[in-house]
C-alpha cells in the first residue's frame, strides 16, 4: 500500500506551568520563596492550522527559525503528541530518529534496553530477538551486552540509539537534523546507515537548518513560523522564502500567517 500524510487544518495547544516570579529578584525570591508560589497552568498554541499532503517518494524539508515549531510538529507526526486540532491521516510505518536517548533506562542492561527500545517502537517477540544480536554488532557493544546502561560512555550510549534507531528500515522516515554519531570509525558507518535508511524510507520529512543538506535530501519545502505554516513550495524557493524571515519582518509574518 503506498504511503501518505495529510494533515488538514492541524493545530496543538497544550497546557504548562508558569512560575510567576518577576526576572532579576533577589536570591531569596528567586530560589527560596519561588518554589512555594504556585505555578499557574497555561495552555500554549504551538501549531496552529497546518494544512499539506506528503505523498509517497517525496523528501520534505521543515524551515523554520529556533522555536518555530519544527520539532513539535515532527513529533506530531510521529504520534508522541496527539493534535488537539484538525485531522491527520498517516498510512505507512514511522520511524523517528528526533531523539537517540529517548526511552533509555540507565538501571537496564544494555540487551534489555534494546529490547525496551524495541517495544517502544511497536516491535513484536520474534522481530525483536531478530535485532538484537544486529544491534549489538552495529554498535560495537557485543562485549558490554549485559553491563548497566548507566556505566556507559556517552558516546557508547549514543551508538545504542543509533543503532536500535535505525536497525529497521519503515516506509516513513522522520529526522531531526542529520544523525551523525560517535567517533571517526563510526561516525562513516552511521552515514551509510542512514543514506541507505533515508534512500529506502518511502516518505522522508527533515527538519534542518543545514541548507546543502536540504538541497540534497529534500526536492520540497514546508516553512513555518511562530507554529504556522508560512510557505510551502520546491526546496530552493522554500529557503528562500526562510531566509526572508530573518530580514526583519513582522510584516511578512502578519501578512502570511493572518496574525
Ligand atoms: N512541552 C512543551 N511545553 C511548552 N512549550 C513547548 C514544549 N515543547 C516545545 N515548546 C515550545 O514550542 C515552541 C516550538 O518548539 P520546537 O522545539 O518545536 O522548535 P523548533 O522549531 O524545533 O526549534 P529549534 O530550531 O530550536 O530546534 C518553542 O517556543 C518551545 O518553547
Amino acid at each position: 500500500m503506498s504511503s501518505h500524510i495529510i494533515a488538514s487544518d492541524l493545530g496543538l495547544d497544550i497546557p504548562h506551568f508558569l512560575q510567576d516570579v518577576p526576572i532579576q529578584q533577589s536570591l531569596y525570591t528567586t530560589l527560596v520563596r519561588a518554589p512555594f508560589t504556585r505555578p499557574r497552568r497555561e495552555y500554549r498554541t504551538l501549531l496552529s492550522g497546518l494544512s499539506f499532503e506528503i505523498r509517497q517518494g517525496e523528501r520534505v524539508a521543515i524551515l523554520g527559525r529556533n522555536g518555530a515549531g519544527k520539532t513539535t510538529l515532527l513529533r506530531v507526526l510521529t504520534g508522541a503528541f496527539e493534535p488537539t486540532h484538525g485531522s491527520l491521516d498517516i498510512q505507512g510505518s514511522r520511524q523517528a530518529l528526533l531523539n537517540l536517548g529517548l526511552g533509555f533506562n540507565s538501571e537496564a542492561t544494555v540487551q534489555e534496553n534494546i529490547y525496551l527500545r524495541a517495544i517502544a517502537m511497536g516491535m513484536r517477540g520474534a522481530e525483536i530477538r531478530d535485532v538484537v544480536v544486529p544491534v549489538l554488532e552495529f554498535s560495537e557493544l557485543a562485549d558490554v551486552a549485559n553491563h548497566r546502561l548507566a556505566t556507559l560512555s556517552s558516546g557508547q550510549r549514543m551508538r545504542l540509539g543509533f543503532a536500535i534507531s535505525t536497525a529497521v528500515q519503515h516506509d516513513i522516515m522522520l529526522l531531526d537534523e542529520w544523525i551523525g554519531a560517535g567517533d571517526a570509525g563510526f561516525v562513516e558507518k552511521a552515514k551509510q546507515r542512514m543514506t541507505s535508511r533515508v534512500d529506502g524510507s518511502k516518505i522522508v520529512v527533515l527538519a534542518s537548518h543545514n541548507f546543502p543538506l536540504l538541497r540534497k535530501v529534500c526536492t520540497r519545502g514546508i516553512v513555518i513560523d511562530h507554529g504556522r505554516m508560512v510557505y510551502a513550495g520546491e526546496i530552493e524557493d522554500s529557503i528562500k522564502e526562510y531566509k526572508k524571515i530573518y530580514q526583519v519582518d513582522p510584516v511578512y509574518i502578519a501578512n502570511k500567517t493572518g496574525q
